[in-house]
């Protein structure tokens, strides 16, 4: 049986923009109220995906979210025909306007925490949509996702599809971003490290002092229950929350994993050595390489700017494992420097293949952010909705579709602009029919 770890990427919706929405994420605060793209923002996506395809690796999309979105505003009051609707939000509360427009379901690293079949009890795939409660814009998010991610693993004999978790700041959940997970081989038990930045129930555990810590340990522990993993396979790690406050706001800024590799920086953990030998014993003497990057090297700084943990690990076809990095690392001297040496030092990290994702980038978002992990074997990966898996076919009309629909360029104002609403919905509801999800938009219902 053939095993592989496919990566689903974020198609990015037609409605992307810089609205400055997630305190603690410093590239999001830095760029609000610039002007976007979303057309070259889906195509920077829809190439960095198209290239993985390319590299032999399997590769999925997940449909964006219906944005600007109408239902939320209308729960909260806003009445009267859509454009109405529109006007008023933006007229009356234009930041909770902002908070209903971004495209923000792109980073689907966030969309689930996902645990394969190898290491769950019942032998299925779990999935739990993260419930973003830390940001308002985010927090709108997880029913849609659930839908997505039911109509991309539409099949019940292999896929388990968990609510997500209560919507309290007690179980703050910000899905794969803050989970890894090792393992020998893909289709092998691994053990699934999951990466928390306070704890909720302990109010004189260590926590950030400026920016919020998204993820709680109750939230972790919650989807390690509901996955069915055991306590000898689950690892759990609290964030530094110093680099928290540097803007470190996921795990994935600071640290990621790839079968037996975990690349971290130095600062990223609390009682980092304490974990490391954890991992180490639950690995049961497997061969494992902690590549540790020294502040020396690379500052927290440098890290957040370049994206240099947001990097994606993967296995080529041949064994060897390369780094999927942003440009941005390219253009930062220490960055760079250091990628170079790190292919050289006999760990299994081999190449670096650079991909330019400046529009989502700018809003935090890295090469590792825009895609979710799912592990899979050849019978669950043969399961999957056929018509949401990378092919020359659909990358070229998923392009053609981005052309058609998607704007030039969109400034904040643009968002209160009614003909917005009208264009994602004829966009989307296409994209329903080419990857044929049926109907998962409030809009459709
Ligand atoms: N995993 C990367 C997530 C980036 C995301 N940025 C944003 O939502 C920025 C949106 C804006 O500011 O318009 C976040 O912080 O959750």
């Amino acid at each position: 049986m053939k095993h592989y770890e496919a990566n689903f990427d974020g198609l990015v919706g037609p409605t992307h923009n810089y609205a400055g929405l997630s305190y603690g994420n410093v590239a999001s605060l830095n760029n609000a109220a610039a002007i976007s793209s979303p057309k070259a923002a889906a195509k920077q996506g829809l190439k960095k995906a198209k290239a993985l395809a390319d590299l032999g690796l399997a590769q999925g999309m997940l449909a964006p979210q219906e944005r600007p979105d109408l239902h939320t505003l209308r729960r909260i009051g806003f009445s009267g025909t859509d454009a109405e609707v529109l006007n008023k939000a933006a007229k009356q509360a234009p930041a909770l306007l902002r908070a209903c427009c971004s495209a923000s379901s792109m980073w689907t690293a966030n969309a689930a925490t996902v645990s394969p079949s190898a290491d769950t009890h019942d032998g299925k795939i779990h999935f739990t949509p993260a419930n973003l409660v830390d940001k308002l814009h985010r927090s709108i998010e997880p029913e849609t996702t659930g839908n997505i991610l039911a109509a991309t693993f539409n099949n019940s004999r292999y896929f388990h599809h968990h609510q997500h978790l209560p919507e309290h700041v007690s179980f703050g959940d910000e899905g794969a971003a803050n989970h890894t997970r090792l393992c020998n081989e893909y289709g092998h038990a691994g053990i699934e490290l999951f990466v928390y930045g306070q704890e909720a129930t302990n109010p004189s555990a260590p926590k950030p002092k400026k920016y919020p810590a998204r993820q709680t340990l109750e939230a972790s522990q919650a989807i390690a229950r509901l996955h069915q993993l055991d306590d000898e396979s689950s690892v759990f790690i609290q964030q530094n929350p110093d680099v928290i406050d540097q803007g470190v706001f996921h795990n994935d800024v600071i640290a990621v994993g790839n079968q037996n590799v975990l690349f971290y920086h130095e600062q990223a953990f609390v009682d980092t050595q304490k974990k490391l030998a954890e991992i180490q014993d639950k690995f049961n003497g497997h061969e494992l390489h902690f590549v540790e990057v020294p502040t020396a090297k690379v500052g927290i700084q440098d890290a957040v700017k370049s994206y240099l943990f947001n990097t994606q690990i993967v296995t080529l076809p041949n064994g060897e494992m390369a780094i999927i990095a942003p440009t941005n690392c390219q253009e930062n001297e220490a960055v760079h420097a250091y990628l170079n040496e790190l292919v050289t030092l006999g760990t299994p990290i081999k190449q670096v293949h650079y991909f330019d994702v400046k529009q989502s980038m700018q809003n935090g978002g890295g090469p590792a952010c825009l895609r979710l992990r799912v592990a899979m074997n050849e019978t669950e990966l043969a399961a999957v909705n056929p018509n949401t898996l990378m092919t020359d076919e659909l990358f070229n009309r998923l392009n053609l579709w981005v052309d058609k629909h998607y704007r030039d360029q969109l400034a904040i104002e643009d968002l209160a602009d009614p003909q917005l609403i009208v264009e994602s919905r004829t966009a989307l509801d296409e994209l329903t029919q080419i990857m044929k999800l049926g109907s998962v938009y409030q809009f459709q219902k």
